[in-house]
Parts: structure tokens; C-alpha cells; sequence
């Protein structure tokens, strides 16, 4: 059993915070919340302990295990909820009481809430916590056939079909499904891990008119992250200095010229995305040759400070927002 924690059991590392996500242990007071999106058919199906019809005591009683769980130190066992509204989305659960120094990973997200990304956020998030916490050698999962959904998961959190089959208890289901086994192993997440921390510097504008607004560009259908609102700029190529890299970027997205010297510092950002890790000087601009045009297929908006976060942006973004609003008032 893992003895890094000593006599502190789990809860001492929860709650655990993601981009977008808190996962928190469960209370008495989220049983009709967990009960309204684990009865769902379409969402209890592809596990084998969510009962169907679900009332609310096996969901009780899963709290009181939990609660367990966490003080023995043999596993951890949250639910995956909104950072922003609190809104509970789903659950995960990672255990090492049976497979120690190996712990079996098992999710569900809510419907409400599928599409968005939540299990990959949360499955990524307590497998790091695992392996950088409670020292396991490997994590595995398994899930039913036609679950693609939640393959996908496992794929992009590194876990892959290692040959084995699980045999999965599904007492709600009155049955044993035979399931192939996905794996990570130790040395596989310190490689995982070492990529996710490759380093990309990004350098980016905040154009600033004569009214105060700032220019937003909307990420178009097809590039990575595609909807969300960004400040015009890209990757620094190799050889290029920051400015140089801005200025060619401000040519080619927007058909405007800029000088080095009408370029002044004003913040970063630094921020750790799934698979890289964001270094993002942010200038501001506010002289500049030509009239800011999309070239690229990108929406443009000209916002005024105090308007910006209604804007959805890239999550390294949103710690520059109140700075801009500083400089610029509303
Ligand atoms: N220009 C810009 N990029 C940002 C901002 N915030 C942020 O996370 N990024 C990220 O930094 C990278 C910018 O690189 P880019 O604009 O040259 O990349 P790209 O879309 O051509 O390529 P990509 O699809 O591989 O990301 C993207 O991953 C983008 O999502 C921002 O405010 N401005």
C-alpha cells in the first residue's frame, strides 16, 4: 500500500483542480444530483454497478464507501463537477486496494455534459495524481465493446490494449463482462508527461483602438481549439525573435503592418495544455499601418475591456484579462 501519505489516507490531496473542472469527494447533499444523471440509461449501461431503475441509496451507500476509501488511503473516488457553475458532471474513480501497486481507473460522465471533453480532463488529472502521488506502477481500465466514446478517452490519456482481458463484476448488470485491458504504464506516463511539458512559445497582440477596444480573433473551424477567441499571433519559428514572429503574424492574419518599436511588453501567459506547454508574450498595440482585415477565415471583434470575458478563450488566455482591463479600464 502506498506509504507516501502516511497515516493522512486521500481526502488530504482533494480536492483536485483541472482548466475547467473541480473533482471533489461526494457529500449526502449530491445524491439527488448524482441520481438525476447516473439513471440515465444511456450513461448506466456501459457500467456494471450503476442499478437500473437507480434510487437513491445504492448512490448513498457509494458515498459512504467512498468516504472509506479515502481515510484507508486505498483509492480515490470524486466527482468530476463544473468549475465555473459547481454543476455536477460526472464521476471517477481510481483504486489500488485489489491491484496494488496497479489501479483500475472507471468513469461516467452525465449526458448533459457529454462532448465537452470532461472525462479526458478528469481521467488525465487523476491518473497524473496516481502516479505523481501515490507512486503506482501502472493504471488500467476496461470498457464494453461499443463504448467508443469512452476509448477515446483512455486513447488520448495514454492508456492502451495491452493484450489482457479483465474480468469486470457487473452486479448491477447479474452478469461478468470480459473486457480488454488498456494500460499505462509508469514508465509510459514519464514519457506522456516529459511531452505534455514541451515548451511552444506563441507570441500574441492586443491591437488597441483609438476607443479603447481590443481586437479578438475567432479560432476558424478546422485549427485545434476552433471557436474560441484568441489575440491575433502564432508559434515563434526557429530563428525568428518574438517581434519579428509578431510582426509577420499581424501581416499575414490581419493585412497589418507593425514596427518593432510600437510594440510594448505587457504581460504572459504560461499555461499547461494537454499536450504542450504554452509560452505566450502578450503586447500591445496601438499604432499600426492598415485596417485589421481577416485574412485567414477568422471572425474579428473589436471589444471593449469590460466586455472580454464574454468571449469563450483558451484557458492560458483568461489571467490576461484582468490585466488588460488595468491597463485600459472598462
Ligand atoms: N495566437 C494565439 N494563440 C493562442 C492564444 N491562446 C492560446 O492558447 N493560443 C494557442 O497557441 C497556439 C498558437 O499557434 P498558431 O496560431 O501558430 O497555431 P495554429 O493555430 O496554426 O496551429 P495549431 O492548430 O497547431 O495550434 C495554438 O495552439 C493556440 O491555441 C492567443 O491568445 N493567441
Amino acid at each position: 500500500m502506498p506509504g507516501r501519505l502516511g497515516g493522512t489516507g486521500c481526502a488530504a490531496v482533494l480536492p483536485v483542480r483541472t482548466d475547467r473542472l473541480v473533482l471533489r469527494p461526494p457529500t449526502p447533499e449530491d445524491v439527488a444530483d448524482v441520481v438525476a444523471l447516473a439513471g440515465d440509461w444511456a450513461v448506466a449501461r456501459h457500467t456494471g454497478d450503476i442499478p437500473h431503475p437507480l434510487t437513491d441509496a445504492p448512490i448513498r451507500a457509494w458515498i459512504g464507501t467512498t468516504r472509506q476509501t479515502h481515510a484507508d488511503g486505498t483509492g480515490v473516488s470524486v466527482l468530476i463537477t463544473e468549475a465555473e457553475t459547481g454543476a455536477i458532471a460526472g464521476a471517477v474513480t481510481i483504486a489500488w486496494h485489489r491491484h496494488w501497486p496497479e489501479a483500475e481507473l472507471g468513469y461516467w460522465v452525465g449526458r448533459p455534459f457529454w462532448g465537452r471533453g470532461y472525462a479526458t480532463e478528469a481521467v488525465r488529472a487523476i491518473t497524473d495524481l496516481g502516479f505523481a502521488t501515490f507512486d503506482l506502477a501502472g493504471v488500467f481500465s476496461s470498457t464494453r465493446g461499443d463504448n467508443t466514446a469512452s476509448q477515446r478517452v483512455l486513447d488520448k490519456v495514454g492508456l492502451r490494449p495491452d493484450g489482457g482481458v479483465l474480468e469486470v463484476p457487473a452486479p448491477a448488470r447479474g452478469d461478468t463482462w470480459m473486457q480488454a485491458r488498456r494500460a499505462l504504464t509508469r514508465d509510459d506516463w514519464v514519457r506522456l508527461r516529459a511531452a505534455r511539458a514541451r515548451m511552444v512559445l506563441v507570441v500574441a497582440a492586443a491591437l488597441v483602438d483609438p476607443d479603447g477596444r481590443v481586437l479578438l480573433a475567432q479560432r476558424p473551424e478546422g485549427k485545434t481549439m476552433a471557436g474560441l477567441w484568441e489575440f491575433p499571433g502564432g508559434k515563434v519559428a526557429t530563428g525568428e525573435t518574438p517581434e519579428a514572429a509578431l510582426i509577420r503574424e499581424l501581416r499575414e492574419e490581419l493585412g497589418v503592418d507593425a514596427r518593432a518599436a510600437c510594440l510594448a511588453p505587457l504581460t504572459f501567459a504560461s499555461h499547461a495544455y494537454a499536450d504542450f506547454h504554452l509560452l505566450m508574450p502578450l503586447y500591445i498595440l496601438r499604432n499600426w499601418a492598415g485596417t485589421p482585415t481577416a485574412r485567414e477565415g477568422q471572425a474579428l471583434a473589436w471589444v471593449r475591456p469590460a466586455r472580454l470575458r464574454d468571449y469563450p478563450m483558451p484557458a492560458a488566455d483568461r489571467p490576461l484579462i484582468p490585466v488588460l482591463q488595468d491597463l485600459l479600464g472598462g
